[in-house]
């Protein structure tokens, strides 16, 4: 059989979820060489990404059509000649990017490497009609990438950038609208803009007029191959009041979660801005530091601060005991419940609300995702069956009975044993700072 590039394509398009198929596969060309299929890549990032990421994949869908297997060529795209226009059109519509968001300096780990890498692949190739929706909550670094997006472009001469809030592109519709320009605002975004950033549309909500006018401006720009990026503290799906003229579009986006920083990445992240305020923090500190403060990134920036601020008025090393008392003064709340961080890692890798985890619904994912969390706590946290029985106000041969079922379950599902597994690693990161013992018990250890 004659095997080409597209039928090979076509085959990883159908095992692939589309978002991520139109990033890595759609515009990649390739060839079948000597019964090898040779994929070619813009990149060494592209290169690398699809290599830790699909190679399965593709030794899977190479093997399949009997091909040798796949290797890459890499061609670098000519940078785009920067473009010469009459204005600077930052200063007549949008916001000064802060150069302080850049790439180098934003942190990446487990909780927010999907969104790096996709935005550093948008700043590098600027992927033509792609809408990107970035949503976490408060502090995650949703303005930082997008940010970082604009100053990596405007750094290489590229700058039909527009950076707005949701609610500056409100004011100026307003301001438009009052003095009778309102093509003219629209005209001036199709024919300038060439990647939209746009930030915390959850703002919109309720503002019917500006939606649908966002919404036609964003078909157009995206039919014409242009980049758009929005920010939010919601998934499309949880906004509210969203006309679904937009929400539709939304739904059909690149949607990429921010997650709050797990242990590991909190380390990091504590020891890269104490480095950029000139200072080199103990091993013990920055353990101790990131066991404490759990929350978003600013907070965990303001404590560093706070921290090198105190040491340097006291003319003091910085210290455990310094830190310890920086800790209690400003009253942190110790949040290692790790009750609650098994509940809400759950439900968020399952997709539930939290509350729903304790409502009655029999629904199926709700039954599922109870069992998993009696599970961990059972298994990971050693949770006696009383205070399990306790936390879900049911009896106890209830939580038995769901123990059982789960454990059968994963003996036969091994799909859910590769979730369950993942999930043990991503809590034991989080509590341990080591990986627990994954092995999957026999129901003669659970219920002892
Ligand atoms: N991974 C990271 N590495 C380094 N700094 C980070 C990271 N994530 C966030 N920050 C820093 O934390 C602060 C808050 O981040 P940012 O403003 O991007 O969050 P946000 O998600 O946009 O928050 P909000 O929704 O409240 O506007 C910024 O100073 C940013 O530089």
């Amino acid at each position: 059989m004659f095997v080409s590039w597209s039928l090979v394509k076509g085959k990883i398009k159908e095992l692939l979820p589309e978002p991520i198929f139109k990033v890595w596969f759609e515009a990649t060309n390739g060839e079948v060489v000597d019964g090898k299929l040779i994929l070619e890549v813009p990149n060494e990032f592209t290169k690398n990404w699809i290599e830790e990421n699909y190679s399965t994949l593709l030794n899977q869908v190479t093997a399949e059509y009997g091909l040798t297997g796949y290797g890459f060529v890499v061609r670098e795209i000519p940078k785009a000649e920067q473009l010469i226009i009459p204005y600077n059109p930052v200063s007549l519509i949008g916001r000064k990017l802060s150069p302080k968001y850049t790439f180098e300096d934003f942190v990446v780990g487990k909780c927010n490497e999907f969104a790096y890498n996709i935005c550093y692949q948008v700043a590098e190739e600027r992927p033509k009609g792609y809408l990107i929706y970035l949503y976490g909550n408060f502090g995650l670094g949703k303005t930082h990438l997008t940010q970082a997006v604009g100053n990596s472009l405007f750094s290489r001469g590229f700058n039909r950038v527009y950076y707005l809030t949701a609610q500056d592109f409100l004011n100026y519709m307003i301001k438009y609208l009052k003095s009778g320009m309102i093509e003219t605002f629209k005209e001036h975004f199709k024919e300038y803009c060439e990647v939209l950033l746009l930030e915390g549309i959850h703002f919109f909500a309720g503002k019917e007029y500006t939606q649908n006018e966002l919404a036609f401006l964003l078909d157009y720009l995206l039919d014409q191959g242009k980049t758009v990026i929005f920010t939010s503290h919601k998934m499309p799906q949880e906004l509210n009041s969203i006309e679904s003229s937009l929400r539709s579009r939304l739904n059909s986006s690149l949607i990429i979660k921010l997650n709050a920083p797990d242990f590991q990445t909190r380390k990091k992240i504590i020891k890269h801005k104490a480095k950029k305020l000139g200072y080199n923090l103990g091993y013990e500190v920055i353990e101790y530091l990131a066991r404490k403060v759990r929350g978003d990134v600013r907070q965990i920036e303001s404590v560093v601060l706070g921290l090198i601020a105190r040491a340097s008025l006291l003319k003091e090393p910085v210290s455990l005991t310094l830190a310890k008392e920086l800790i209690e003064e400003i009253g942190l709340k110790d949040s290692s419940d790790s009750v609650d961080f098994i509940i809400e890692t759950t439900c968020r890798f399952f997709g539930i609300p939290k509350e729903d985890l304790f409502s009655s619904s029999r629904r199926k994912d709700l039954s599922l995702s109870r069992q998993v969390v009696i599970y961990l706590l059972r298994n990971v946290l050693k949770k006696p069956l009383k205070d399990i029985s306790q936390i879900f106000k049911k009896q106890h041969s209830t939580i038995i009975y769901n123990l059982k079922t789960f454990e059968q379950k994963i003996q036969k599902d091994v799909t859910l044993r590769t979730k369950l597994d993942y999930l043990v690693k991503e809590i034991s990161l989080e509590l341990n700072d080591k990986n627990l013992d994954t092995e999957f018990e026999t129901s003669d250890e659970i219920f002892l």
